[in-house]
């Protein structure tokens, strides 16, 4: 099996879209990287932090950017942040409308046809966050058994666990504890973003959707996850649901490189307070190269 390949795209100027399928022994890619585009189109430009969809199932309640992420977004000093993807994977059983999700987001595209995805897709979709490009990868995997371990495959390095169910079928709401034990399975532990979407919203009356709202929230929090209820046909909150999955990943990756570039500092600091406090020349010198060879 040949496992689809992306670099990381070029803020600003690099196309939005890769597209790779894999099926069985084979894989295509149906388009690839280019490294000239159109800059981030308008609705991808996030400059307050979205809000969660319920408060009884969030991962976090604020309405702003973390104080020291909007200074260093100001300052334009995020490291490598904005020349990152952060990898995405979609997972629920077939036909709870994984695909259709993705492509109303990433395509503004509805298709009421079925057509199984076989193994895996992804899509490419660019942001800019407080003024910082940033790039999601988003993974479709299939939902049909037999493609299981092709699909399984790509779920390691994931930032953010997508768990889908049809919130007309409530079977597939008790299976999504399952998808995200296989996803969370090949991911560091704590490492991931988890979200429960149900879809297919359209399809239920008001009162029906709050019912069956009830329960997902309920397992929701048993999984530590945000829950958000979408419909791919007419396109509810599906943009206000990934601008919120691309604003909480991308919060984090520059918390995290703010964090990494710190215990880089503090390394350096190190070996100056050695030489400061009067070691021996020979000492200084193994000092410093030695934090020189770290850094
Ligand atoms: N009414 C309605 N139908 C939907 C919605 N989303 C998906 N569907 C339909 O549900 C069916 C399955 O959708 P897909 O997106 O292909 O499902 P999937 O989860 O990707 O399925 P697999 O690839 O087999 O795992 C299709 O016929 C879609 O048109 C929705 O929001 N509303
Ligand atoms: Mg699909």
């Amino acid at each position: 099996m040949v496992i689809a390949a992306t670099g990381p795209t070029r803020p600003g100027r690099a196309a939005s879209r890769a597209f790779a399928t894999s099926a069985g022994h084979s894989a295509r890619m149906r388009s690839s990287l280019t490294p000239l585009g159109p800059p981030v189109s308008r609705d991808r430009i996030i400059t307050s932090f979205p809000k969660w969809y319920t408060p009884d199932a969030c991962l976090q309640l604020k309405e702003h950017f973390h104080g020291q992420v909007s200074a260093t977004c100001q300052r334009r000093n995020t490291g490598t942040v904005g020349l990152r993807l952060s990898k995405v994977v979609v997972v629920g059983d077939l036909y709870v409308g994984k695909t259709s999700l993705i492509h109303r987001f990433c395509k503004n595209v509805f298709d009421r046809d079925y057509k199984a995805t076989i193994g895996v897709d992804f899509e490419i979709e660019r942001f800019e966050i407080a003024g910082i490009p940033y790039s999601l990868q988003i993974w479709d995997t299939a939902g049909q058994e037999k493609f299981k371990c092709i699909a399984s495959a790509y779920y390691r390095g994931a930032q953010v666990i997508i768990t889908a169910f049809d919130l007309t079928d409530v079977q597939t709401l008790e299976h999504t504890r399952q998808w995200l034990e296989d996803a969370l399975r090949e991911n560091e532990p704590g490492s991931c973003f988890v979200f429960l979407v149900g879809t297919k919203k359209d399809l239920l009356s008001g009162a029906a959707c709050e019912q069956a709202e009830v329960e997902a929230v309920h397992l929701a929090n048993e999984m530590k996850a945000e829950y958000w209820s979408v419909s791919a046909k007419t396109g509810e909150n599906v943009k206000a649901f990934f601008s919120r999955v691309a604003a909480l990943a991308f919060e984090q990756s520059v918390l995290q490189d703010l964090e990494r570039r710190k215990s880089t500092r503090l390394q350096v600091g190190d070996g100056d307070l050695i030489r400061m406090e009067g070691s021996p020349p020979e000492t200084q010198e193994s000092t410093t190269s030695s934090s020189l060879g770290c850094c």
